[in-house]
């Protein structure tokens, strides 16, 4: 996340940071949201290769040991049969990650609320991207979690003249645009939405401009989780 502020610990409790093993150690690559006690959403692009995953639940600096952690392994992933690891701009950008073994819901873990099939937000909805990504252009991953009010685009200005064009899809939803945005790392995570006064996870982030995280009138592009209901059913 560039911009934005350390998050007050464990305010969003269904962020998580989805972990590869790398020799003798578990390294952060994505973020996702637990959205059944057995089940995590988060981006395909993020486990387009297979690894030894490990989800880390009810964390905040994932450095450091804080005793709210919860340590789950992945026993399947599910990614969209569309998705094209060629071509994130063709969206399907969208996996489920089976856990084998089901959460605990506490005041550090909760699941995160989706929205109803289809439901596209207004411009300017408010919302909150938040993650461990890199904290600028080219930077190092966060330690604590962070986040950034990143107010939602509606597509017409998202696919406009001198934003994203015809590279975001009426599957995504921008966010943002301005100096705040996310980074990689921050991939997979959710777009965290105020909807009728609830917190609603309405995106999982996807990408940013390969010429700059928080480049102008390119807003962070995420997976419209209002696309994707009717896929995940058929799994949940
Ligand atoms: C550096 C930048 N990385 C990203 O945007 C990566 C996803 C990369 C997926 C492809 N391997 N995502 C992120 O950094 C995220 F955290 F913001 F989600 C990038 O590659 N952006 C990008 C690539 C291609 C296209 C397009 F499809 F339009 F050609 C648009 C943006």
């Amino acid at each position: 996340v560039v911009g934005g502020e350390v998050a007050r610990p464990n305010s969003w409790p269904w962020q998580i940071s989805l972990q590869f093993k790398s020799v003798i150690r578990y390294r952060h690559t994505c973020g996702g949201t637990l959205i059944k006690r057995g089940w995590v959403m988060t981006a395909a692009h993020c486990v387009d290769s297979s690894r030894d995953w490990r989800v880390v639940l009810g964390d905040h600096n994932i450095n450091s040991h804080e005793g709210s952690e919860q340590y789950m392994s992945v026993s399947r992933v599910h990614i969209h049969p569309n998705w094209n690891s060629n071509n994130v701009a063709g969206g399907w950008d969208i996996a489920l990650l089976h856990l084998s073994t089901e959460a605990s819901l506490n005041n550090n873990v909760q699941l995160g609320a989706l929205p109803p099939s289809g439901q596209v937000l207004p411009n300017k909805n408010p919302c909150y991207i938040s993650g461990w990504g890199r904290t600028a252009t080219g930077g190092q991953l966060s330690d604590q979690l962070k986040q950034a009010y990143l107010p939602s685009v509606d597509h017409r200005t998202c696919s406009g003249y001198g934003w994203w064009g015809s590279t975001v899809k009426d599957s995504m939803i921008c966010a943002g645009g301005g100096r705040e945005s996310g980074c990689q790392g921050d991939s997979g995570g959710p777009l965290n939405c105020i909807v009728n006064g609830n917190w609603v996870v309405h995106g999982v982030t996807s990408f940013v401009s390969s010429s700059g995280c928080n480049a102008t009138k390119k807003p962070t592009v995420f997976t419209r989780v209002s696309a994707y209901i009717g896929w995940m059913n058929e799994y949940l």
